[in-house]
């Protein structure tokens, strides 16, 4: 078959070695890529979608109604590299009659673990121990000196206990954590009771918390949700963490929260913008602790997210089930 009677598949990215691997197998597609590990160019997704039938595309790509237009009629599947599809114009998407898929489960556990981590990181205040061995501020072991919050009878308050909250929450188990609160669109049984969560209100969220964690995902609701009148309600001992998506909080006010000693520190893998710009004002402050987006980051999850974004590519382009396609 000659490239202009296949199907075109176009790839934002290079993706992860086991589903660069099986992409490379679907030798009956014309399949067309961004050949590199730097985020493509906005006006070379516009050329290189014209006329695919499959997008394979990150989160940091914006699938908008310009990039829908380029593409034209023959685009039907939207497989996305995450599990999060804020990005994705789902209004437009749908009109269009476009199925969506995303990768689910797969980076569950990776993602938790780098929650924990983050948590303890944070309230252990790991980073500034870490700058006073190496200028020299370590003098003497002192009683006060570098005092975090430990998780031993705490209270911890969920924003979305979905699979990830839920991953982030049995992990805490062990910790001795004396209280799990949450909150979701809407109580998820099954999911509190394997951890004796109580569903509460996001007021009572903020209010009760020792440990704030966000875990929700991006929608009109939950933006800005964590913001000054959010932080006004936490304890000034609390912690915030936040591993979902950065406009879930409003910057402005928790870098208001952090300097004014209402919250005592805040740890973030996401923020607004990704990247957040060298100079802005979070990085200057000792109680943030600011990862580059990296909660799914082990090479098994993110193998394992690119054998399904292609598996899930491939199966809506055959017009099947698709292992995880989004319900629009
Ligand atoms: O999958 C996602 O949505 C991420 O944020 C990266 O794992």
């Amino acid at each position: 078959m000659s490239t202009s009677e296949q199907k075109k598949i176009f790839v934002t990215r290079r993706i992860p070695p086991e589903g660069q691997k099986l992409l490379s197998q679907a030798d009956s597609y014309n399949v067309q890529q961004w050949d590199s590990d730097e985020q493509i160019p906005r006006d070379e997704l516009i050329k290189g979608v014209v006329g695919a039938h499959g997008l394979l595309c990150l989160l940091t790509d914006n699938i908008d109604k310009e990039v829908l237009n380029a593409a034209g009629p023959n685009l039907k599947v939207v497989s996305t590299l995450s599990v999060g599809f804020d990005h994705l114009c789902v209004e437009e998407i749908k009109k269009r009659g476009i199925r969506v898929s995303n990768t689910p489960n797969v980076s569950t556990e990776a993602t938790a673990e780098l929650t924990v981590a983050l948590l303890l990181t944070t309230c252990r205040r790991l980073p500034e121990a870490r700058e006073e061995v190496k200028n020299g501020g370590w003098k003497t072991w002192s009683p006060m000196w570098l005092c975090g919050a430990g998780l031993s009878n705490s209270t911890v308050g969920i924003i979305g206990l979905g699979r990830i909250g839920l991953a982030v929450a049995c992990r805490l188990v062990p910790f001795g954590v004396k209280r799990f609160i949450y909150t979701d669109f809407q109580e998820i049984p099954e999911n509190a009771k394997e951890i004796n969560a109580e569903y509460v209100s996001n007021e009572k969220i903020a209010e009760d918390s020792d440990f704030v964690i966000v875990n929700c995902c991006l929608t009109p609701e939950t933006e800005g949700l964590c913001n000054k009148d959010f932080f006004r309600r936490m304890k000034k001992t609390a912690i915030l963490i936040n591993t979902s998506r950065g406009p879930v909080v409003n910057q402005e006010d928790l870098h208001d929260a952090l300097t004014s000693g209402q919250i005592a520190a805040a740890g973030l893998d996401v923020t607004t913008p990704e990247p957040i710009p060298t100079d802005h004002p979070l990085l200057s402050l000792k109680n943030c602790v600011i990862l580059p987006h990296i909660g799914s980051a082990t090479l098994d999850a993110r193998n394992a997210m690119s054998v399904l974004t292609v598996n899930n590519l491939l199966k809506g382009l055959a017009g099947e089930p698709m292992p995880c396609e989004v319900k629009l």
